[in-house]
């Protein structure tokens, strides 16, 4: 059935089921292909980086399993970036963090430079993927303590101070060379293993620290400043500084992007229940899709209940325009450009579910306190015809059908990744 033919038949069947709830179809498709999902750089290589150190991963960060074929060089990784983007409909931007810079020799974190990012910036401007960015506030001597921004140290404080600032500069060199903001997102793994004696001063020094790094007004239409919370992390299970309340109250007095993180709360805790309330207070949201699953965050993306009720809220809330969708996960136990193609194409299918929802009518219901239609509809909803649309759309857009896209992946890893030697031999 996966035929063009039978893909369009069944394409018609499904819109005439959609349109008869008062569905438009045609509006949900050309929405859909308007929205730039941000993926994450780090998929690509466990997080690891072009320093040219070791690429240990450490600061509440850990990456699990031993794949063959993970990027070693910035060429490797774009060349993955590539096929990935070939596989899921739609045009996309690409998350960076600050350690994948090209670096010729030993750069520290507070001496990067523009310069160091220029060949992401060419290969963006050639692909038409613009960029985002991050300061990279982990797997570094400074951080290894774990603490950065909120250290007791004026130094050590200030030589993150000084990362902050160099990494806005350059989110602003990239947000200026593709005519779009570069969101730039502030996560630091600041925190206490056990129980801290002062859980006051850390927060002020973050403060303090965040306040001299944003000192310096830039164009919002070349970059913004996001933030990021975290309820725990590896090393920092009794205490992290970036809380959900610190960063909540610091992005509305500081009139910051907030960043929500899906797997950053307690495991029952949701992040689409708190869409709404954040954007009553807070100009934009940045999200980091993801899936937590018991002690880690970091899952790929399955359609999950909640990666739909995500962007449920996202529609019916009309957000789309005040919300930057990104991914954050890391899985080194799978290939890992199925791992991107995996969660960026669930993300977007999720999103299309959202978007074909009879959403004025189930508000409406709702108004008028008519509940059982509500739940009924909302439960019929859910055995629509979505996977139709679905494969239209991706037919429609050049990319593979259902689990096509797998052999590309397949033959992509005898011929290219599986060629690959363990990191230690890249140079
Ligand atoms: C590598 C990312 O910046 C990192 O995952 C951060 O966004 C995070 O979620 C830390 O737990
Ligand atoms: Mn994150």
């Amino acid at each position: 059935m996966t035929n063009s033919a039978n893909i369009e038949q069944a394409f018609q069947l499904a819109c005439e089921q959609y349109e008869s709830l008062g569905v438009d179809v045609k509006a949900a498709l050309d929405t859909l292909r308007r929205v730039a999902i941000s993926v994450h750089c780090w998929q690509g290589d466990d997080v690891a980086g072009f320093e040219g150190d070791d690429g240990a991963l450490g600061n509440g960060l850990a990456v699990t399993g031993n794949y063959p074929g993970r990027a070693r060089t910035p060429g490797e990784l774009r060349s993955d970036l590539e096929l990935a983007y070939s596989l899921i409909p739609g045009k996309h931007r690409l998350n960076l963090h600050a350690l994948y810079g090209e670096f010729d020799g030993p750069v520290d974190r507070d001496e990067i430079g523009v310069d160091h990012f220029q060949g992401w910036i060419d290969w963006s401007n050639s692909q038409g993927v613009s960029l985002d960015f991050n300061p990279s506030y982990f797997s570094h001597t400074k951080a290894s303590d774990g603490f950065t921004l909120a250290h007791a140290d004026s130094g050590i404080r200030q030589f993150w101070i000084d990362h902050g600032i160099a990494c806005r500069k350059i989110a602003a060199a990239m947000g200026r060379a593709q005519g779009n903001a570069c969101v730039n997102n502030f996560w630091v793994p600041d925190g206490y293993k056990d129980t801290p004696a002062n859980r006051k001063a850390p927060r002020e020094r973050l403060a303090a620290s965040l306040d001299a790094i944003f000192a310096e007004a830039l164009s919002p239409s070349e970059t913004l400043d996001a933030v990021e919370c975290k309820l725990f992390g590896i090393g920092s299970e009794s205490y992290v500084v970036g809380s959900h309340e610190f960063y909540m109250g610091y992005a509305i007095s500081r009139n910051k992007v907030l960043c929500l993180d899906a797997g950053h709360f307690h495991p029952t805790e949701v992040i689409s229940d708190k869409i709404s309330s954040a954007l009553m207070y807070v100009p934009e949201l940045l999200l980091h899709v993801s899936r937590g699953v018991r002690w880690d965050s970091d899952h790929v993306v399955t359609y999950s209940d909640e990666l739909q009720a995500i962007m449920q809220e996202i529609v019916r809330g009309d957000y789309l325009d005040r919300v930057h969708i990104g991914l954050d996960f890391f899985d080194a136990s799978i290939n890992r450009v199925a791992a991107w193609t995996i969660g960026t194409r669930n993300a977007l299918k999720a999103l299309l579910a959202a978007l074909l929802e009879p959403t004025e009518k189930l508000q409406q219901l709702e108004r008028e306190g008519d509940f059982t239609a509500r739940l009924a509809r909302m439960e019929e909803q859910k055995t629509m015809p979505l996977g139709a649309i679905w494969n239209h759309y991706c037919q429609s857009s050049g990319v593979p059908v259902g689990a096509e896209w797998l052999e590309k992946v397949q033959q992509y890893e005898h011929q290219v990744m599986s060629k690959r030697s363990d990191v230690s031999a890249a140079v």
